[in-house]
């Protein structure tokens, strides 16, 4: 930060941290600095606050999360300009978030300009507001609307942030000019009233059911998140402690929540979405170059209108198709379809002399069994369960699938075990991470950015868990290797659990955190 003298005997303390003027360390303590001169200055009668390059402040720089716990010093700092006896104004042009709000709210005044938007964004981070801005804002704001912005952690527009009382007043103009012009005009009003520290949250009669129904509200709407509950518990510790407890308690929540693995895990998605949008294809990977991979065989679920042209597509073109139809009817019509398809075009093409082969079709049977014996599942009341009724929904296990399944085992010489939830779990996701370390491997997927992006966006996985290659990482390269390699041992026709040289590469360096992975594995080989 760097420390102005003015005109009029104002000082101004500039935020310079490109690009978003994140408090860093050094920020912190040249705020500090910066007050103390100015204090230590008796010509000097008021402060102004703002930040360089259009910015007032993006709060804490979360590339620096990891190294230090974020929020517990600079809530000091809040404090110490409250109880500043000089006014200190911010001055807000672009955005003023987390922390950087934290440091407004702990201003005397607030100016900022019409397109300004400021927030707590904090949840989104897996994080709470934790220098003082789940004490302040409700003080300043109430609980309802302080619920609102800090559990959904939305920034707002300078208009509505005016209306809400966060503003003092909104310009068109330079805020900085505005707020050198506004300082000399309150230089003789008292500091008090505007020190949020020493007022209480406004009182409801009904706070208990307005916390209720937030905890309700945010269990629905961000479910498995710890950080808009927790951030619930710390506006009722505003409600109920004096000042001094609540910022304790705010404390207390922070650290639990920094430490609590969804913070890392969505710190981490917040740079790798900004990475995954600003990276380009891998140098590998051109259309110029790409030759198609080999297809050895192909499977097909469903059997309907375009199942059927897909089978005969792939079965013409000499390529073994697995097709799955899970209705009996359809699956007759299609067999038939299917086959006097390659019949009618068998001859075509011997009638035009070119050799045929017959394409190998393998259609599942388990399914064709259960309903062969007549069970269709809940419609019949029966199927992989008993069901209360048909079309009934309760269900219970079935004595005769017992039957059925040992009579399917000594069939297919199978031998009976418990599979344990740990072994499902890991199956499914150790399998799926280990095709992400091949395609890694391979250079299909530019980073493990990407794999995880993808599967927050479009697969459901959940955002406080950071996707399933950051996931492999917070269990532990290692351990991940070691799991496949003993279920690939137990299951040696299960291919997918054949650990990938890639990952077996990375796990000889320990554990190294995602971002390292393509620099320690080497360049990827080219499939393209
Ligand atoms: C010791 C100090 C303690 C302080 C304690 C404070 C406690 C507080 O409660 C906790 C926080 O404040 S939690 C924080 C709460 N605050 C937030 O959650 C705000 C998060 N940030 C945003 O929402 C958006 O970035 C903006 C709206 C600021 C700009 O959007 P846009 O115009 O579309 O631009 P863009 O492309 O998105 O970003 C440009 C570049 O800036 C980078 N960067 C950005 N913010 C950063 C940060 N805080 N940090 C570091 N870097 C940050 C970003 O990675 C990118 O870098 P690159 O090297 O060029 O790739
Ligand atoms: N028909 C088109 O022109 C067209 C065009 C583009 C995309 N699509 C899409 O392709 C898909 C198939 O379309 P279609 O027209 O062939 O539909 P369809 O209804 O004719 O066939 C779907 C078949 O899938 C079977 N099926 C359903 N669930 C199954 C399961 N779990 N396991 C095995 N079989 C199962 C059904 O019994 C049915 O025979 C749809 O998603 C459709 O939206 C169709």
């Amino acid at each position: 930060a760097e420390y102005l003298r003015l005109p009029h005997s104002l000082a101004l303390i500039r935020l310079r941290n490109p690009p978003v003027n994140a408090l860093s360390l050094a920020v912190v303590n040249g705020i500090r600095e910066g007050l103390q001169k100015a204090m230590s200055d008796h010509t000097i009668k008021a402060i102004v606050v703002c930040g360089a390059n259009d910015k007032f402040c993006a709060g804490a720089d979360i590339s620096s999360f990891s190294r230090s716990s974020p929020g517990i010093s600079f809530g000091v700092v809040v404090d110490e300009i409250q109880r500043y006896e000089k006014p200190v104004v911010a001055a807000i042009r672009g955005v003023a978030l987390g922390g950087g709000l934290e440091l407004a709210l702990g201003c005397h005044y607030r100016i900022a300009h019409a397109e300004a938007r400021v927030g707590l964004p904090e949840v989104a981070l897996g994080i709470l507001p934790g220098a003082r801005g789940t004490q302040l804002l409700p003080r300043l704001i109430g609980v309802p609307m302080s619920l609102d912005l800090i559990t959904s952690g939305r920034p707002v527009g300078a208009d509505e942030a005016l209306k809400l009382g966060i503003l003092d007043v909104v310009i068109n103009s330079d805020p900085v000019e505005e707020a050198v012009k506004f300082s000399q005009e309150i230089l003789d009003k008292p500091l008090e009233p505007r020190r949020l520290l020493n007022k209480s949250v406004p009182s409801l009669p009904n706070m208990d059911s307005i916390f209720s129904e937030a905890f309700a509200k945010v269990q629905k709407q961000y479910p498995g998140f710890l950080a808009p509950e927790t951030s619930i518990q710390a506006l009722q510790a505003a409600v109920n402690l004096p000042y001094k407890l609540g910022i304790k308690e705010e404390e207390k929540l922070a650290l639990y929540l920094q430490k609590s693995g969804q913070a890392r895990a969505l710190q981490y998605v917040f740079f790798a979405e900004s990475s995954v949008h600003k990276q380009s294809p891998p140098s590998v990977a051109s259309w110029q170059t790409a030759s198609p991979q080999p297809i050895s065989s192909v499977g097909v679920l469903g059997l309907g209108t375009m199942g059927r042209g897909i089978a005969m597509c792939f079965a013409k073109a000499g390529i073994p198709v697995v097709a799955v139809e899970s209705d009996p009817k359809q699956l007759e019509i299609a067999k038939k379809a299917v086959t006097s398809m390659l019949e009618r075009e068998a001859s075509k093409m011997q009638q035009s002399g070119r050799a045929w082969t017959k394409p190998t079709l393998t259609f599942s049977s388990s399914a064709d069994m259960l309903c062969e014996s007549g069970r269709f599942g809940q419609k019949t009341g029966k199927g992989w369960y008993q069901y209360d009724k048909p079309l009934g929904r309760v269900h219970r296990p079935d004595p005769w699938l017992s039957e059925f399944l040992s009579q399917y085992r000594e069939t297919h010489h199978l031998e009976s075990r418990s599979i344990s939830q740990e072994e499902i779990l890991e199956r499914c996701l150790y399998s799926l991470i280990n095709e992400g370390f091949r395609i890694l491997g391979e250079g299909i997927a530019a980073s493990p950015e990407q794999i995880d992006i993808i599967y927050l966006s479009g697969y459901g996985w959940p955002r406080y868990r950071g996707g399933p290659m950051f996931y492999a990482a917070t269990v532990g390269l290692p351990v991940v290797l070691e799991k496949l390699q003993k279920y690939y041992t137990q299951n040696p026709d299960v291919p997918q659990l054949e650990p990938s040289d890639y990952l077996k590469k990375l796990a000889a360096h320990g554990n190294p955190p995602p971002k390292d992975w393509q620099s320690l594995a080497g360049p990827p080989g080219s499939k393209l």
